[in-house]
């Protein structure tokens, strides 16, 4: 038996004879890692945290081997051990001894508020570290609370995209991302995620990441996909309206228009491309690979025809989930997108924007990933009600 193929460099593996009938889901989650050399994730082992909270807790540390003279060198250095009462040494240095045993106070004193400060700053340096930025996070470049008008960060374009055919006017020459709150609204969110709960709920994965894909009709269901126009058939008619269409289309031109202004090319020289789908991930184990949408990766890779891609957020950060916060990788320096419902990133989709996305620890998220392709025989229509 084949092994399922869990991308689309392992499906052009493969050699499908017939793309429409890939899983098209297997497009959707990339494979891993592009990279041995990237940064993984840091987790901080609980018997640290609980040493670090709790004072005393620590495992005792091997006593060193005893080595001479330093070993035995401490124990001339304190006052000589006399018989008990006999008052040997107070009557040869009576006064210095009180003033050493002071001095040894103080210094006792001293040394344990110090060991106690220490393990405060370890034991928050250790929880931020387990609990939020889970792989060196260093910069937040959308905050959940913040209403950004329009925020943009150029970075040098990789070389992917001449492995691919070149649009002039329209391959990225100009590279970077950006992140907006208005272009789509609050309320426009609200709608689009009613779609999305409404689609996702006649199926769901097992695992803790679910699909739906308007435009080809897959739909997650346990540990597989189903096609969503056929699997309901007429039904499909009394789930969604033409109006739920409407509004993706929508959303779609104002992304475009957006994504076109910001890279100074024309909105005409971008063509809608596939996969483009909702998602809702929740905190559940994943069951296949198709759930796995954590690990890093470059989308140019992962998808192919992408060169532009987009993200509409559906819910909010802290409030509808936890995790789940989208991260650009650059070396010891990653940047953060904190989701918003209605909040729009996008960047060009090469390996300068290698990401992920943290795990989602509680609730659930939802997103739509929206693509152009400058190339137009990887362009599709939008989704239709048909
Ligand atoms: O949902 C997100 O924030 C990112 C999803 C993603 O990376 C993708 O669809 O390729
Ligand atoms: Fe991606």
């Amino acid at each position: 038996m084949r092994p399922v193929p869990r991308c689309a460099a392992q499906l052009e593996k493969q050699g499908s004879p017939h793309p429409s009938a890939r899983p098209l889901i297997a497009r959707v989650w990339p494979c891993g890692p592009p990279s041995a050399s990237l940064p993984r994730p840091r987790t901080v082992p609980a018997s640290l945290l609980v040493a670090a909270l709790v004072p005393g807790s620590a495992a005792p540390a091997p006593r060193p081997a005893p080595r001479w003279p330093g070993w035995m060198a401490p124990q001339r250095r304190g006052p000589l051990r006399t018989p008990e009462g006999s008052g040997a040494t107070e009557r040869r240095r009576p006064s210095s001894t009180k003033k050493d045993r002071e001095l040894r106070e103080t210094w006792r004193g001293w040394l344990k508020t110090l060991g106690l400060g220490a393990s405060v700053v370890l034991a928050s340096i250790l929880i931020w570290s387990s609990l939020g930025a889970d792989d060196g996070v260093a910069e937040v470049l959308a905050h959940r609370d913040e209403i950004l008008e329009g925020k943009f960060i150029e970075v040098p374009c990789s070389e992917d995209y001449d492995g691919h055919r070149r649009f002039e006017g329209c391959t990225p020459r100009k590279c970077g991302r950006g992140v907006t709150d208005v272009v789509i609204s609050r309320e426009e969110a609200e709608r689009i995620r009613r779609v999305a709960e409404k689609g996702l709920s006649l199926g769901g994965s097992d695992g803790g990441a679910s699909i739906l894909d308007l435009h080809s009709g897959a739909l997650s269901i346990g540990k597989h996909f189903v096609n969503l126009y056929r699997y309901f058939g007429d039904k499909i008619q009394t789930i969604f309206s033409e109006e739920d269409f409407q509004l993706y289309r929508d959303v779609r031109r104002k992304v475009q228009l957006t994504i076109a202004e910001a890279f100074g090319i024309s909105a005409s020289s971008l063509y809608l491309t596939k996969p483009t789908f909702f998602s809702r991930i929740n905190s559940t184990e994943a069951r296949t690979a198709h759930d796995e949408y954590w690990h890093a990766h470059v989308d140019k890779v992962t998808y192919g025809s992408f060169d532009y891609t987009s993200l509409l957020y559906l819910s909010d950060y802290l409030e509808d989930f936890g995790g789940g916060r989208f991260v650009f990788m650059e070396e010891g320096a990653n940047k953060t997108v904190e989701p918003r419902a209605g909040r729009v990133s996008f960047f060009t989709s090469g390996s300068e924007n290698l990401h992920r996305v943290e795990k989602v620890r509680w609730g659930t998220r939802y997103a739509i990933t929206i693509a152009f392709t400058c190339n137009p025989d990887h362009g599709i229509e939008d989704p239709a009600f048909t």
